[in-house]
């Protein structure tokens, strides 16, 4: 690798692996591994393989994640805007396996941006139940919710908080929660050489204060017999093993679980921290033995960067408050639909705080009980297949289709309390573009077909009108041609069109085009 690894740093890795650190330090010899996870709320692991254009190599602990080779650039295919998969590093695909999300739980990702283990949490959600996603930073949260929007997630939550503020509204709320905690990035020096800039010999200390803070305010929002993985991309056993050791000896109702397939992960690392880090010094036996269950990626063990997890499994036994609120559940749509929505846009009038409280005073109270909603019915009726889930939720021009009831998300700040539909102008309801990338093709009335081969997708990608005869769109019998249509490129949703008169108007939003490098 062109830039040096930073002294300090070299001396650490010698004193925790003796033995094996020269194979280690030969790992930076290596080109970084790049690897995608399909997408399968969008297309099956078989449809992939058959469609994909790259040699794709299976990644042992993750049964939807594949090597690409190096030099290929599956980020400059019109499947990737198509969103039929994630690009990720392989070990990160790790902890989210582990969390061992089922269809319908309530799932938290605390530190989730820029949102590569919540679209993995979302695809095994299978679009039931709820995502919340959240991340302290502004602007890591935009891409957070722009890659959900991409991946066509439908549940998911964006919040912008203090784990803290969030612990205070959902106490024992959540089946399982993801800590992808901040950390001082070491696994990623051999992939992103400013991790190796940022990087000083108090980083870890540094992010050790964080991550308890983090991994504390996490542990009040599981629910009793839940479960949470904690995970890094760092190798400081301050930041792993210490993090855990410590957490344990003040959570008496949790206990380490083993990883599942235990055989293609490292032990975790514990006789360092004994050795060399005195204020541990009260963590009894019992309880390092329990850290040795975390697990390590090691980058001269395994074909990825390095990884650290831990799963954090709770005993159920704790007297708890259980969550109360109302996660819509297919059920739910079919007691109250739509009218159900329009109550809930009734009472975001008198909502206070947070974003939402701020754009909805903007629209008339007049507009936000009638107009919008009225506009949007007739949109989703003329033009849907089916009833979207949850609640239909107005913040400001906005709206938004979420698994939570507004009052859940009172005093929060929200980036996206759901699914985004579109919005209304004018009285008019005009979709956005994250209600196409959520749709299967046979979801929407009209829809047209677009090629890679014959570069159209491309065309449509960047932008451009597009001539297409009448004969191409599809819809079904009674729908007028004309108007929005779902665009899809060889069979998968990416976009909104408008046709008329042998002309497509691009929907494509300008943000997202295609642009030449
Ligand atoms: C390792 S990254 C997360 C990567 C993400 N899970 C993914 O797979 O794409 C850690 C994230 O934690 C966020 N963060 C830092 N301090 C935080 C805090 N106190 N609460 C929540 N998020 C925090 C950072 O902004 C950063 O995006």
């Amino acid at each position: 690798m062109a830039q040096q690894l930073p002294a300090a740093f070299e001396e650490r890795m010698k004193s925790l692996l003796q033995q094996n650190y020269d194979r280690f330090i030969a790992s930076y010899d290596h080109n970084p591994f790049s690897g995608l996870r399909v997408n399968t709320l969008k297309i099956s692991v078989e449809e992939m393989l058959a469609l994909s254009p790259w040699q794709l190599k299976p990644i042992p602990w993750c049964p939807t994640g594949f090597y690409t080779e190096t030099g290929e650039r599956p980020g400059r295919h019109p499947y990737y805007h198509a969103g039929l998969y994630y690009i990720q590093e392989p070990s990160a695909m790790a902890p989210v396996e582990l969390l061992d999300v089922q269809p319908g739980e309530k799932v938290l990702d605390l530190c989730a941006a820029p949102g590569g283990k919540s679209t993995q949490i979302a695809a095994k959600l299978k679009g039931q139940g709820l995502l919340v996603s959240n991340d302290l930073n502004a602007e890591r949260t935009k891409a957070l919710a722009k890659n959900l929007e991409l991946y066509g997630v439908r549940n998911g939550v964006v919040l912008q908080e203090h784990p803290d503020r969030i612990a205070s509204k959902f106490p024992a709320f959540f089946d399982k929660i993801l800590v992808d905690a901040p950390c001082s990035g070491e696994g990623m020096f051999r992939k992103d050489e400013d991790m190796i800039r940022q990087w000083t010999a108090e980083s870890p200390a540094k992010y050790a204060a964080m991550q308890r803070d983090i991994l504390k305010s996490a542990a009040k929002m599981l629910k009793p017999g839940g479960r949470m993985v904690y995970s890094t991309c760092t190798f400081s056993p301050e930041e792993n093993e210490a993090i855990i050791a410590g957490f344990l000896a003040d959570h008496e109702h949790f206990h380490v679980q083993a990883p599942a397939r235990s055989e293609l992960f490292a032990k975790g690392e514990t006789g360092w921290i004994r050795e060399n880090m005195e204020e541990t010094s009260f963590i009894l036996d019992e309880i390092w033995k329990q850290a040795e269950h975390t697990a390590r990626l090691w980058p001269h063990l395994i074909e990825g960067e390095g990884h650290f997890l831990a799963v954090l499994q709770h005993d159920g036994t704790e007297e708890a408050e259980h969550g109360h609120l109302d996660v819509a559940e297919p059920s739910h749509t079919a007691e109250g639909g739509r009218l159900r929505g329009k109550d809930h846009a009734r009472s975001d009038r008198n909502r206070s705080g947070g974003k939402k409280g701020k754009d909805s005073s903007k629209v008339s109270a007049a507009d936000q009980t009638s107009g919008p909603l009225e506009a949007y019915n007739e949109f989703l009726n003329s033009h849907l297949t089916f009833e979207p889930d949850g609640y239909a939720i107005v913040y400001g021009q906005h709206i938004y289709q979420s698994p939570l009831p507004s009052e859940a998300l009172d005093g929060l700040k929200v980036v996206r309390p759901g699914w985004y539909m579109g919005d209304t102008k004018n009285g008019r309801f005009v979709p956005a573009h994250p209600l196409a990338t959520a749709l299967q093709p046979h979801e929407f009335l009209r829809i047209l077909e677009l090629r890679v081969e014959t570069g159209e997708a491309v065309r449509y990608l960047k932008g451009e009108t597009l001539n297409v005869e009448s004969g191409r769109i599809r819809c079904s019998e009674g729908t007028n041609i004309k108007g929005y249509v779902l665009v899809c490129i060889d069979g998968f949703s990416a976009g909104f069109g408008k046709w008329q008169d042998g002309f497509l108007k691009n929907e494509y939003p300008a943000g997202w085009r295609w642009t030449s490098v």
